[in-house]
């Protein structure tokens, strides 16, 4: 039993809608849109409240058909109905919606009974035949990729299962502002058949002057038939190891290369950070360009991923199977740059649907088409869709008498402090007060990295400067003490001393240690941080997904709430290290829907840069 089926289009206008409850179901649309379409995520289901919502488009003529069903429902014939309703409404399109004389009589409700009702009666066969073994290629072994090995508790380990499905975890939330959405519903919830009539003459017309009447699919097919290892910590973790922790002396090497004594450095990082440079040759740029306006001319010379394009010919409408080596070769290719491989692939399965149907002119735009589409994909994910402006937010919080807090965390080793000390730097120069919250409360030399830290930041920024403020301070209660006990203290003494931003430091903890991951879900639970930054090396390949996809299932899972804090956005670290291979950046953003919001290129205080999202994207498509 069906709740929605509806037709839109790209630009949200409903052309046609089934709606079986008075339940309203736009903000469900509007969810799935939001978090999948535009994110050009490729899912095969996505659960917003009670719903399971599945989607098909269609792009040569710009459509989207939903449907939506109750999310107990184990409902094996949606493919198919899709599928079918698809190729018969774009043969109804064709025939009769263009001709504008009987669109108002355009009736699909007899076409839409009769294709669910075939879908539910083959659905009924299908369970009674026998199941067949998989074959190798269609096994889950065959595409052993991240998801598979992630195991998470009382769930099956199934690929391209819902992996966005578990308890309270929600991995891209999106602002609705600026977005588009399904218009032309009532105020209860039901579409208008008056203004969907109207969307339908207005979309017609629209495509007369646009585009000639294609050849539907089903007419076509009748005519042609290393990254880094985490840093160890020996000692495992356990509090039982307390008391035999070292608590005492710095870490040289750390103290070494972190201080930049000479203050040359004092105003360079004034205002908002500035972007991530990353080297772009010109006459790569122009090769490119020459490359996609005149293509034959550079064929021969040029190699790499893109020259596989080349051998794609021309055809009217672009299938699955003209596209499977290229888009096998643009997955290597990914995954060479770092990309986590289930995130690539599922990279090039969203520029597969979106090119499929496509109509090409020439040989000539293949190549185009191709890069474009992944190249907008890419630059998509890494846009921030929230914005995250600290500055102006920590000047709201001391407005409200309360400091901006920001915490830290990610597993050892990866840069938390270094970069929590650049970002204090970054903070200090625009005039905010800072208390650091030494909440590292395991690893020997963490309370005094952080205080060698504060000194060395009050000496750049001395109180003489700031009118008699000291910018900096630390707050640490030594070793072994509980540390979300310790961060609240610290929030307090950063709100009566009305300091403008506290910024907490936790222990590096492994994804799947759980007395540390559950201390850190309470850590942000009992002290409602306004920002939860979670630190990974630009490293990383497929451990960045692991990483991330555990920290905020433990947050959720650990929290004992209904709405729990997770991740908000991500610190790079050591980008400076990996050349071009920026796969991570991709990884992260796609994983989490959150924004970078800060790159580490450096061990100095001035090495904190903005993402970049066009510049990754070059540098990834190199
Ligand atoms: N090249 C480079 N090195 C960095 C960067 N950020 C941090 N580091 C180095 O990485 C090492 C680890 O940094 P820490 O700040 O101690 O890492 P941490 O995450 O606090 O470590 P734990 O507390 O043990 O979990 C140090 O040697 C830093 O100098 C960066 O952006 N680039």
């Amino acid at each position: 039993m069906l709740e929605l089926f509806t037709i839109f289009t790209r630009g949200g206008v409903v052309l046609w809608c089934f709606q079986n409850s008075s339940q309203i179901l736009r903000d469900s649309v509007n969810a799935l849109i939001m978090g999948v379409i535009l994110q050009e995520r490729s899912v095969n289901s996505f659960d917003h409240q009670n719903l399971t919502m599945q989607y098909k488009l269609d792009n040569e003529f710009d459509l989207i058909f939903v449907v939506a069903y109750q999310k107990i429902l184990q409902l094996s014939y949606i493919d198919k109905f899709l599928n079918d309703i698809h190729l018969e409404f774009r043969d109804k399109y064709k025939n009769e919606l263009l001709n504008k004389s009987i669109f108002h009589t355009f009736n699909f409700s007899n076409n839409y009974t009769s294709i669910l009702q075939t879908a539910e009666q083959w659905a009924k066969k299908q369970a009674k035949i026998p199941k067949q073994m998989k074959t190798f290629e269609e096994s889950n072994k065959s595409k052993k990729t991240v998801s598979s090995m992630i195991e998470r508790k009382g769930e099956d380990k199934t690929i391209n299962s819902k992996p966005q499905k578990k308890k309270g975890v929600n991995f891209a939330e999106v602002p609705k502002e600026d977005i588009l959405s399904v218009k032309d519903t009532k105020a209860n919830g039901l579409i208008d058949e008056n203004i969907l009539a109207e969307n339908r003459l207005k979309f017609a017309q629209k495509f007369s002057k646009k585009k000639e009447p294609k050849k539907s699919p089903k007419a076509e097919k009748e005519k042609e038939k290393a990254g880094k290892k985490p840093r160890v910590w020996d000692l495992g973790g356990s509090t039982k190891d307390l008391q035999t922790l070292e608590r005492t002396v710095d870490k040289p090497e750390d103290m070494k290369s972190h201080f930049t004594p000479e203050t040359e450095i004092v105003g360079q990082m004034k205002g908002t950070i500035k972007d991530l440079e990353v080297e772009s040759s010109s006459e790569e740029e122009e090769e490119e360009l020459e490359d996609v306006t005149h293509p034959k001319k550079t064929e021969k010379s040029k190699g790499g991923m893109f020259s596989l394009f080349k051998s794609l010919v021309g055809a009217k409408n672009l299938k699955a199977e003209d596209m499977k080596s290229v888009l096998d070769k643009m997955k290597d290719h990914l995954i060479a740059k770092n990309v986590a491989a289930d995130i690539a692939l599922k990279l090039c399965d969203s520029v597969a649907s979106k090119l499929e149907g496509k109509v090409l002119g020439t040989f000539e735009s293949v190549a185009g088409l191709v890069k474009t589409t992944l190249t907008e994909s890419l630059v998509q994910i890494l846009s921030p869709k929230r914005r995250i402006d600290i500055l102006r937010d920590c000047i709201e919080a001391s407005r409200q008498g309360r400091p901006y807090v920001m915490v830290f965390c990610g597993v050892n080793g990866v840069g938390k402090s270094t970069n929590l000390a650049k970002i204090c730097f970054w903070l200090i120069e625009n005039n905010m007060s800072v208390l650091i919250a030494a909440c590292d409360t395991f690893r020997a030399g963490a309370v005094e990295q952080l205080r060698t830290h504060t000194k060395h930041l009050n000496a750049l920024h001395p109180p003489e400067r700031h009118g008699g403020r000291q910018m900096v301070q630390l707050y640490e209660k030594g070793y072994g003490k509980d540390a979300a006990g310790i961060a609240m203290e610290a929030i307090k003494f950063a709100k009566n001393n009305k300091l403008d931003v506290c910024l907490i430091d936790t222990a590096g903890r492994m994804q799947d240690n759980e007395p540390l991951m559950r201390a850190l879900s309470k850590l942000i639970k009992v002290n409602e941080p306004d920002l939860v930054l979670f630190v990974g090396e630009a490293l990383v390949g497929n451990e960045a997904v692991d990483q991330l996809v555990k920290f905020n299932q433990a947050l959720a899972d650990y929290s004992a709430s209904s709405n729990p804090h997770q991740i908000d956005g991500m610190v790079l670290t050591k980008f400076d290290t990996i050349d071009d291979k920026v796969g991570a950046a991709i990884s992260m953003t796609y994983i989490t829907g959150q924004p970078i919001v800060f790159v580490g290129t450096g061990q100095t205080y001035t090495d904190l840069k903005a993402l970049n999202a066009k510049a990754v994207v070059h540098s990834l498509m190199k």
